[in-house]
């Protein structure tokens, strides 16, 4: 399995919103070390969803970029992405697994060391480990877990902990620093003036 990149892009679906010009910019500088996790509303249908994973995946294969889809599995297997991401309110991570089979990228949420060693064991190949830091981009999450939080499940597992909440590129050397091997962003990109130049400062900043 080829290693995964660092830098979590995550798409921002919301009204006002424009993920694919986002993810134009993000591509030529970031290249095999952005992962795009194909990440769509509660109401959006399946088909909006299959339609935006599969121009997704098609716009990341040049670039050697990986596609990931959150939640829904069925449209990641349609559109051969790498994998997907579970949490809690999704399919348990053994079934995950056995969806998507042996070898396919599978993040799981934790967010603290007892649920990630349990994720872990269950095959999870990464960890999406937050919330880090406050963030609005999500309603219902619980506190955030800072560096400290991340330190301990990075401390419990062997693999790769995305850290993911309110992340900027300022944040990125304390999460680094506390055993981060990469972040997730949604609207430190998603929000950007020019998301072209706030890719090039997170990766700056993950390449430390
Ligand atoms: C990298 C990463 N980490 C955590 C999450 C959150 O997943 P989940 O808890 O299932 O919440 P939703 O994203 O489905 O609302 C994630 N998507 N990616
Ligand atoms: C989708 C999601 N899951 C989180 C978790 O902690 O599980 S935080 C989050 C939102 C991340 O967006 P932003 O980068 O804009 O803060
Ligand atoms: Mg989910």
């Amino acid at each position: 399995m080829p290693s995964l990149g660092r830098l979590h892009l995550i798409t921002d679906t919301r009204p006002g919103r424009d993920p694919l010009a986002v993810l134009r910019a993000a591509l030529p500088l970031a290249r095999a070390e952005l992962v795009v996790q194909v990440r769509v509303t509660d109401d959006a249908t399946d088909r909006e969803a299959y339609e935006l994973a599969r121009e997704v995946v098609a716009r990341c294969r040049p670039y050697g970029a990986t596609c990931l889809v959150n939640d829904r599995l069925h449209v990641a297997l349609a559109v051969a992405a790498a994998g997907g991401h579970v949490g809690a309110d999704d399919l348990p991570v053994p079934a995950a697994r056995r969806v998507l089979g042996p070898t396919a990228v599978l993040g799981a949420t934790a967010r603290e060391p007892g649920t990630a060693v349990a994720a872990v064991a269950a095959g999870a190949s990464y960890l999406g480990v937050g919330p880090c830091h406050a963030t609005d981009t999500k309603s219902g999450l619980p506190d955030p877990i800072g560096p400290a939080g991340v330190r301990a499940v990075a401390a419990a597992v062997p693999v790769p902990v995305i850290a993911i909440g309110g992340v900027t590129a300022a944040s990125v050397p304390a999460l680094r620093a506390a055993g981060a091997y990469g972040v997730a962003v949604v609207g430190a990109l998603s929000g950007a003036a020019d998301p072209a130049a706030t890719t090039a400062a997170l990766l700056r900043a993950l390449a430390c």
